[in-house]
């Protein structure tokens, strides 16, 4: 998928309050789970990934991308909060120094050490990920907390294939990767709310759903994410791809559903 150009600049000065459209729908937020809305009406995660669209990962200067060929409806998402069928780009995470930080969402402001972000676009409404990225109802993204614990047998042949794509713009080839196996056990339960992407150009297009049952990583499999470089080979003093997420923004009066009670 074409997600090269959303990150246009790396640099996490675009943190602040940058001029978005509208700015009343930003992501990532803090979800209060008392203030969360049990909807009946949402329904199970209905996710059908085709290992063979696995294409590339790539360090794009601010995380790692492992990206998938959208051209057809072979890796897809729908149920759950939507209405149509939307076709996975790309997926990639946000991390911490330490394991102590590192997600962009909190839960009751619990802070997880890292965040697996599934990115997909409305195949049905737009014919590609750029136009649906400026819809409101363009992506859904499937977020995913990471716990440390035990070692992540699914996520160890991504590990193995960062330290070839240590610098930024760096690219390998890498297929048969399913992403489902990144999935927790649990797909039924989760919070979903119209937010934004949480990087340039943060366009309010996204619906997110926010899986409750997190994935276990064994901390040494997060310390490979941390091997990974913001700078590229060029660069004089290289800095550790570390921290790469965004501040909380404000709810701005919006409702967090829950598809449990
Ligand atoms: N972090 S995220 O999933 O909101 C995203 C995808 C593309 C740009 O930002
Ligand atoms: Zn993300």
């Amino acid at each position: 998928c074409s997600s090269k150009f959303v990150l246009s600049h790396v640099h996490p000065m675009w943190q602040g309050p940058l001029a978005v459209p509208g700015g009343d729908r930003q992501s990532p937020i803090d979800i209060v789970v008392r203030k969360s809305v049990f909807d009946s009406q949402l329904r199970p995660l209905v996710t059908d990934y085709d290992p063979e669209t696995c294409q590339q990962i790539w360090n794009n200067g601010y995380s790692f991308l492992v990206e998938y060929d959208d051209t057809t409806d072979k890796s897809t998402l729908k149920g759950g909060p939507l209405q149509d069928k939307f076709r996975l780009c790309q997926f990639h995470f946000h991390w911490g120094e330490s394991n102590a930080w590192g997600s962009e969402h909190t839960v009751d402001k619990r802070l997880f050490p890292a965040e697996l972000h599934l990115v997909h676009w409305n195949s049905e409404k737009y014919s590609l990920f750029e136009e649906a990225v400026m819809e409101d109802n363009g992506l859904a993204v499937i977020g995913v907390f990471l716990k440390v614990g035990k070692r992540n047998e699914g996520l160890q042949k991504l590990v193995d294939a960062l330290p070839a794509i240590r610098h930024k713009d760096s690219v390998i080839e890498f297929t048969k990767f399913d992403p489902a196996c990144l999935l927790p056990v649990n797909t039924d339960d989760y919070w979903t709310y119209h937010g934004s992407l949480t990087t340039p150009p943060l366009t309010e297009s996204v619906t997110w759903i926010v899986m409750k049952q997190h994935i276990e990583v064994s901390h040494d499999q997060l310390a490979v994410f941390r091997s990974l470089l913001f700078t590229s080979a060029e660069e004089e003093v290289q800095k550790s791809m570390v921290n790469n997420f965004r501040v909380q923004q404000p709810l701005r009066g919006r409702t967090v559903r829950s598809s449990f009670t």
